[in-house]
């Protein structure tokens, strides 16, 4: 199973992952949150991050120059949009970079409506948990709402996996749903403080996913 960890703040720290074998490493470009990349790491610093980690630009109802700015400025290899974007707003996006769309999932959600309109525009979904502010809740949702679905793109599974999930996640990937689960994606229960991560909880936890 690959792995995105998202909320990333230190180049050295994205380095370790990258060592680790964690295939995605998420930045947060959105200035209203704990993890906002630019009050640690210039453009340039981001940019200069070598290896085999491929670098994820998370989005809040962006503006689209400025979005693609970033994209250039720091070397993004997919841009995860984790706001209230239109497909319109996507497909513009997708026409210069890959595009995650990132759906923070309530228990009602009619899940397939919801993402109806995102199929031809986005290269992958998100799917997260509903909170308060836009990401980084620490709080799962009921995974079984994806049960049965035919999601029909590939997807990350995201909110609130924490260092204990790893039989859950074994049950998740045996499901029919899981054909098109391409990765899970971690942040706050892996951190000391926000945007600081706790290698001593990421290692074990990515040896132990890496063998679903
Ligand atoms: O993490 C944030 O601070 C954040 C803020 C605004 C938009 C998105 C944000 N995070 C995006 C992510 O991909 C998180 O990994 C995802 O929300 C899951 O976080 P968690 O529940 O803490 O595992």
């Amino acid at each position: 199973m690959r792995i995105k960890v998202c909320g990333m703040t230190s180049a050295e720290q994205v380095l370790q992952l990258d060592e680790m074998g964690v295939e995605f490493g998420g930045f947060i470009f959105y200035p209203k949150s704990p993890r906002y990349v630019f009050r640690s790491m210039p453009r340039a610093e981001i940019k200069k991050i070598r290896g085999q980690i491929n670098k994820v630009g998370v989005f809040v109802n962006a503006p689209i120059e400025e979005v693609l700015q970033t994209v250039d400025d720091c070397g993004l290899y997919l841009v995860q949009l984790h706001g209230d974007e239109t497909p319109r707003y996507c497909e513009k996006v997708a026409d210069y970079v890959g595009v995650i769309k990132a759906f923070r999932l309530r228990e009602d959600d009619n899940i397939l409506w919801k993402i109806k309109d995102y199929q031809d525009v986005a290269d992958m979904f998100l799917f997260d948990t509903e909170g308060a502010g836009y990401g980084g809740t620490g709080k799962k949702f009921d995974w079984s709402v994806l049960k049965g679905l035919n999601i029909g793109k590939p997807f990350f599974l995201s909110g609130g996996i924490q260092p204990e999930d790893t039989d859950l996640l074994k049950s998740f990937a045996a499901e029919p749903v899981a054909k098109d689960l391409f990765s899970i994606d971690v942040n706050s229960r892996f951190e000391i403080s926000p945007g600081v991560k706790d290698m001593n909880k990421l290692r074990p936890f990515v040896t132990a996913v890496k063998q679903i």
